[in-house]
């Protein structure tokens, strides 16, 4: 038979109702919970969202910040939906970056693939957008750390990396690039609306946007505002363990439920290159077949494979242009071609 526990003469049921009580008598004089953190978290798993008719009268709205905006805010669709689809007008191609699995190179790749893009033709406009709030690294990757986005009347104006290379990024909005970015859902949404529907890209042939890995609330934010933006597709990054693709399998899946069209997977770190005799080994053995066997599994395009090569690291934390500096290393190659493979989803130019 279980054993009573009694502290203080009181059993821990008695206990827990004289908290629930105190926190009740509490919650009448003050109209707030005693302990913000369980308030928080319980009006957050229940809240009816600002689009449904009980916004800001549900119960869990009660003691909410945002429960006046929400009970008078007009119920519809988030009018950052269509701010997003005239601004993103004259962008021709956009494109996400997805992985499932963090570091397995997809800023890497975003950066490379926007220099081949913009190595390759000096008449096409190429931006990247680094939705990544809590860890943007594009700054640093195209080698502009520091800089500062101005805003003027037409919105906020990128950085330039090249004449026809810019960047936006959160990173360009931190007093320092150690600050930490500690938001939730809600506030990542804001930000990323803005970069969305307030950067001021002029005329662009294509927009990568660089996203955190997984799908979490910045997935969900970008694919929401896009929805009605004429996105291209996504580009899946993974490296050939089992343990990523795991996770790519995850990622194709969001895509197809949430109405992306899955543009391609490139495999990152397929070979390595060695420093010393430049011969290529496989140092991840694939188990399973790799990218190539999963991608023929899902019917889902093989774009290319980027080998492992330390000069690519040096680079990207120098913020060096790989693709014009080393125009005869194999990893230029491979970017060469996969983009190659991405002008058959390519809308034409103005
Ligand atoms: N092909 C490659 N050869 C050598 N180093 C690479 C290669 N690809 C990426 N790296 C290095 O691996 C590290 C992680 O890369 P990166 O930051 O691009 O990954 P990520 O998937 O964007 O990470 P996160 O999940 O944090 O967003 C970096 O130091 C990068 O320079």
């Amino acid at each position: 038979m279980q054993q009573k526990v009694e502290i203080n003469g009181q059993s821990r049921r008695q206990m827990q109702k004289a908290i629930n009580e105190k926190k009740k008598k509490s919650r009448d004089v003050t109209g707030q919970e005693d302990d913000a953190d369980d308030d928080d978290d319980v009006s957050e798993r229940n809240c009816p969202g600002i689009k449904s008719k009980d916004a800001g009268k549900a119960s869990a709205c009660s003691g909410c910040p945002s429960q006046q905006i929400c009970a008078s805010g007009p119920k519809g669709p988030d009018p950052g939906i269509e701010l997003v689809q005239n601004r993103l007008e004259q962008v021709k191609n956009k494109i996400l970056i997805l992985s499932g699995k963090g570091g397995v190179g997809k800023s890497t790749v975003t950066a490379l693939l926007s220099r081949a893009l913009a190595a390759d033709d000096s008449e096409r406009n190429v931006a990247v957008l680094d939705i990544d709030i809590c860890g943007p690294s594009q700054p640093r990757v195209l080698g502009v750390l520091g800089e500062q986005v101005h805003h003027s009347g037409s919105g906020w104006s990128p950085v330039y990396v090249d004449d026809n290379l810019s960047v936006m990024s959160i990173g360009f909005l931190l007093s320092t690039p150690d600050d930490a970015v500690i938001w939730r859902g809600p506030k990542k949404n804001g930000m990323i609306r803005q970069f969305l529907s307030e950067v001021d890209w002029g005329k662009l042939d294509y927009l990568l946007i660089d996203t955190p890995p997984g799908t979490s609330d910045e997935h969900l934010s970008a694919t929401t505002y896009l929805s009605e933006a004429d996105l291209t597709g996504a580009i899946i990054v993974t490296t050939p363990q089992e343990v990523a693709l795991l996770d790519v399998r995850k990622e194709i899946d969001y895509c197809r439920k949430v109405g992306i069209k899955v543009l391609g997977v490139i495999e990152n770190m397929y070979l390595f290159v060695c420093p010393c005799c430049q011969k290529l080994s496989e140092i991840f053995p694939a188990t399973t077949g790799g990218a190539r066997r999963m991608c023929e599994d899902l019917d889902v395009t093989y774009l290319g494979g980027l080998p492992l090569d330390p000069k690519i690291a040096r680079y990207c934390d120098e913020g060096k242009n790989f693709i014009t500096e080393m125009p005869n290393s194999s990893i230029t190659d491979s970017c060469k071609n996969i983009i190659k493979e991405l002008a058959k989803y390519r809308k034409e130019t103005h």
